[in-house]
């Protein structure tokens, strides 16, 4: 069960939230790809990035979909990189020209990092940022301090709360 440290306020986005910043979202990169304005593809992020790049794909009728896979750093020794899992089709993604890489947030920017090192010239977009890896995104929706967690609503579910005067 994730909980919640006492520094850490949370921002919780239910799936309309996040239909609606991934809409936004889209809507803010239509006509940005380099080919006459269009994009070849998408790449998502899995798994965070997978809800948000099937919107931004139907919304932009993009059909090629494909993702990428990292396994975040260890926590615990931050010297140590996030690795790739497994990789989009080369032939497809080259090194990312005309490419949409699509992730839910963005916090330390590590993950991202190496997805650039991998796709150089793709455009990152991801619907949240934090501060820290804001410059690793070309676009974004909406900013949350570095202190705050973001409760996606994949990670929720709805459940009683006692009345305020209650407690
Ligand atoms: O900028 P960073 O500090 O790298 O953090 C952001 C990444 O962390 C989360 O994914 P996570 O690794 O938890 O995996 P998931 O998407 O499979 O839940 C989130 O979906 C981003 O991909
Ligand atoms: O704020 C966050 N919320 C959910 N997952 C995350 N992974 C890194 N930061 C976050
Ligand atoms: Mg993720």
């Amino acid at each position: 069960m994730t909980t919640q440290l006492p520094h850490e306020k949370g921002f919780h986005v239910s799936w309309d939230q996040l239909h609606r910043d991934s809409r936004a979202l889209a809507w803010r990169l239509d006509g940005k790809g380099p080919n006459d304005g269009e994009w070849k593809a998408v790449v998502a992020i899995t798994r965070g990035g997978m809800a948000p790049a099937m919107i931004v794909a139907r919304e932009l009728d993009i059909r090629t979909v494909d993702t990428i896979s990292v396994k975040s750093y260890d926590h615990q020794d931050q010297s140590s990189k996030a690795t790739v899992l497994k990789s989009p089709d080369a032939e497809l993604v080259g090194d990312g020209t005309g490419v949409l890489v699509i992730d839910d947030l963005v916090d330390s920017g590590k993950t991202l990092e190496v997805v650039r090192e991998m796709l150089p010239n793709a455009h990152f977009a991801t619907v949240y940022a934090k501060p820290k890896g804001r410059p690793q995104v070309q676009s974004f929706i909406t900013e949350v301090s570095q202190d705050t967690w973001i409760f996606f609503p994949w990670d929720m579910a709805l459940q009683y709360v006692e009345p305020y005067r209650g407690r």
